[in-house]
């Protein structure tokens, strides 16, 4: 991690910054990074603005995705990844874990581990991923009270109200809720699992803010491109837990390898490299703080 060597970015500039991208030209393409080194990976590969996806979170901790985490837990993941990168990082709250005042709790731990943004949906616990079935929704009411809270505790948060509305009450329901959480203070409102292309250009045409397509696999959501989202309005595009899912599929391939051959080396040319790693998480800086680390050289196999 470069953390040690860089100057902390504080935690309202890194908003700031957020705020900054979704309101310019253009849509801005952000990826789920379920831990630091593939935020590292992430923004080596030129991205600028990241995301903490709590299916991918909760994933990674072997849990299923229906609201059984807290914020200290998600704050401490959100913090490796700000650490590792100082770049505006977006984090899935879900429903802010509870009712208002845990929003509000949940915004404060968030702001002190330096999160640019938090995204806060409108279901009720148990809450689900919005691709799926049987989804239920607090009163919009509430939802309001949510976003106000936060608002007020921790102003200099980025807010990106998520609605589950359209799957469960239709797109009326959802432009509505929209444009509630949008007075209440929400800076971006993210509608969830919509279907058509017809229904992105909808929401588009109707709420008015910076808005953002979820391009999650295997849901409800056809796979349409940045390009697409960008020309119906959109101002991001989210790729949730594809991070996940491919590291998932690639380290499965690693295991049956290594159980079917008793060796690794056909996959060699697949892996970060030592030096490869070493230079992502700046090894060498931290030698040269300590002295009394002998200086490495790397075996010359280590290379490739
Ligand atoms: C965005 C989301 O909340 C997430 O946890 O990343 C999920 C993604 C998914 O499960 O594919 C969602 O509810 O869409």
């Amino acid at each position: 991690m470069a953390w040690l060597f860089q100057e902390d970015v504080p935690q309202s500039q890194l908003s700031a910054q957020f705020l900054h991208r979704i309101n310019s030209p253009g849509i801005v393409k952000i990826p789920g990074a379920h831990d630091a080194m593939a935020a590292l990976v992430a923004q080596s590969c030129g991205f600028d603005v990241l995301y903490l996806s709590g299916g991918a979170y909760t994933a990674s901790r072997g849990l299923p995705d229906v609201g059984l985490i807290s914020a200290p837990e998600v704050a401490r993941r959100a913090q490796d990844l700000v650490r590792a990168t100082n770049l505006p990082v977006l984090v899935d709250i879900d429903t802010g874990y509870g009712g208002v005042l845990n929003a509000a709790r949940t915004a404060k731990e968030m702001a002190e581990m330096r999160v640019a943004a938090v995204q806060i949906e409108d279901q009720d616990l148990p809450k689900k991923c919005g691709h799926l079935n049987g989804k239920t929704l607090v009163p919009a009411d509430e939802m309001v009270a949510k976003i106000r809270a936060i608002r007020e505790t921790v102003p200099s948060l980025a807010i990106i109200a998520r609605t589950d509305a359209y799957g469960v009450e239709g797109l009326n329901a959802a432009v509505e809720r929209a444009q509630q959480y949008l007075e209440a203070g929400a800076d971006g409102i993210f509608p969830e699992s919509l279907d058509t292309a017809e229904a992105f250009a909808e929401m588009a045409r109707r709420v008015h803010a910076p808005l953002l397509a979820n391009m999650t696999e295997f849901g409800r959501t056809p796979y349409f491109t940045a390009q697409q989202f960008e020309a119906w309005g959109y101002k991001m595009v989210l790729y949730p837990v594809s991070s996940l899912r491919i590291a998932a599929h690639a380290y499965e391939r690693l295991y049956r390898v290594l159980m079917e051959e008793g060796t690794q080396q056909s996959l060699l040319p697949e892996m970060q490299t030592r030096k490869e790693l070493y230079d992502l998480i700046r090894y060498w800086d931290y030698e040269s703080l300590d002295a009394h680390i002998a200086r490495t050289i790397l075996p010359d196999n280590t290379e490739s």
